[in-house]
């Protein structure tokens, strides 16, 4: 079997503070933002220093502790009120990962229900940030083991294709759809991982590739562009990919083109598996026509480093994120096991 690393922890609470990975310097620079504000964990997850679903849901998290210690009475109501206007500040981040948004309304949950003083309520904060970033490691694991039951059984060492970054880095550590890519690898059943770029802002070529290289996993990046022909060609045996927000019918949030691989997929009959723990999926939502769809700043398409790539006169359009309908999708994979799309109902309330 193969042993990994997977000690990559995007977010640490240490010494009163929040030390993020800065994903933006990756993989040329490994360098730690200190993080004290929630101000400043607000920014850091708009400006991607520290991104991906679960990730972020941890990040605000404690960017919800570090407000609460900003807020300075004695007086519950008092205090509650700012609280939620530590809440506006995350949320208004980013609005596609659900992950973010539940993890705010579980830390505001636990101050409406904590009785004590607001010097109690701040130290139940606290731990609760940390119960959300331990849940969600043991839940990479959980999930990591149940993908394994999934993947095909042969060829017995497979090859698989991955979009984006779903490693440790974008949760509490290990990764989901990377972290079923650490198991298989751990098991022996994995060959080699085929690494999308994933442009514009090149998750799976900056770090993907960089998770698989600390734990000595065979990597082959490409361009977004080759799926298809690496699919067609008989180079893939399975696509895992991560999600962002999962629809009640399974509908599905991710990546930037994530849906023209599930399409590839199905028109090659390469099982197409989507990896998330149960924060990620949205009950609320029956469908994915709903769930909102991040657009960020142009220049990331048009400007690669520090070179503009791009005329004048251009315009330009940059979703971060698409919906891939639930019929495309094999298998979603969960902490609780893996699920036909149309099963997820029974997941509610679990
Ligand atoms: C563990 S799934 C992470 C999920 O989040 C990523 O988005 P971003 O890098 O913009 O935060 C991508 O959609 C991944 O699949």
């Amino acid at each position: 079997m193969n042993a990994i690393k997977s000690e990559i922890y995007p977010v640490i609470w240490k010494n009163d503070q929040v030390l993020l990975i800065d994903q933006t310097r990756l993989p040329n620079e490994y360098s730690v933002v200190e993080i004290s504000r929630s101000l400043d964990m607000a920014q850091a997850i708009k400006t991607m220093i520290v991104r991906g679903a679960p990730a972020i849901g941890v990040a605000a998290a404690y960017g919800m502790y570090l407000g609460a210690l900003e807020i300075e009475t004695d007086q519950r109501k008092d205090f509650l009120q700012k609280l939620e206007e530590v809440a506006q500040l995350l949320q208004q981040t980013r609005p596609t990962a659900v992950n973010l948004f539940w993890a705010i309304s579980r830390m505001l949950k636990t101050a409406y229900e904590s009785l004590g003083t607001v010097e109690e309520i701040k130290a139940i904060l606290l731990k609760t940030a940390q119960d959300i970033q331990q849940e969600d490691l043991e839940t990479c694991y959980a999930i990591g083991k149940n993908g394994l039951s999934v993947l095909p059984s042969e060829p017995h060492q497979l090859r698989i294709l991955t979009h984006c970054n779903t490693g440790g880095l974008a949760t509490a550590g290990y990764g989901t759809a990377l972290g079923v890519i650490r198991s298989a690898w751990q098991s022996g059943r994995l060959l080699r991982v085929y690494a999308d770029e994933t442009r514009p802002r090149l998750q799976g070529a900056k770090l993907t590739a960089w998770e698989c290289v600390q734990d000595n996993i065979p990597v082959t990046v490409i361009s977004d562009g080759m799926a298809a022909h690496c699919m067609k060609q008989g180079m893939v045996d399975a696509v895992i990919v991560g999600a962002d927000r999962i629809a009640a019918n399974g509908d599905t949030a991710n990546k930037i083109g994530t849906y023209s691989l599930a399409v590839v997929s199905k028109m090659h009959s390469i099982p197409f598996f989507v990896a998330a723990p149960l924060s990620t999926i949205d009950f609320e939502l029956p469908n994915g026509e709903q769930i909102p769809i991040e657009e960020r700043d142009p220049v990331e398409i048009y400007q690669v480093g520090k070179t503009v790539i791009c005329p004048e006169g251009a315009d330009f359009y940059n979703p971060a994120f698409d919906v891939t309908p639930a019929e495309l999708i094999t298998a979603i994979i969960t902490e609780k096991g893996a699920f036909k799309p149309s099963d997820l109902s029974l997941l509610m309330s679990r």
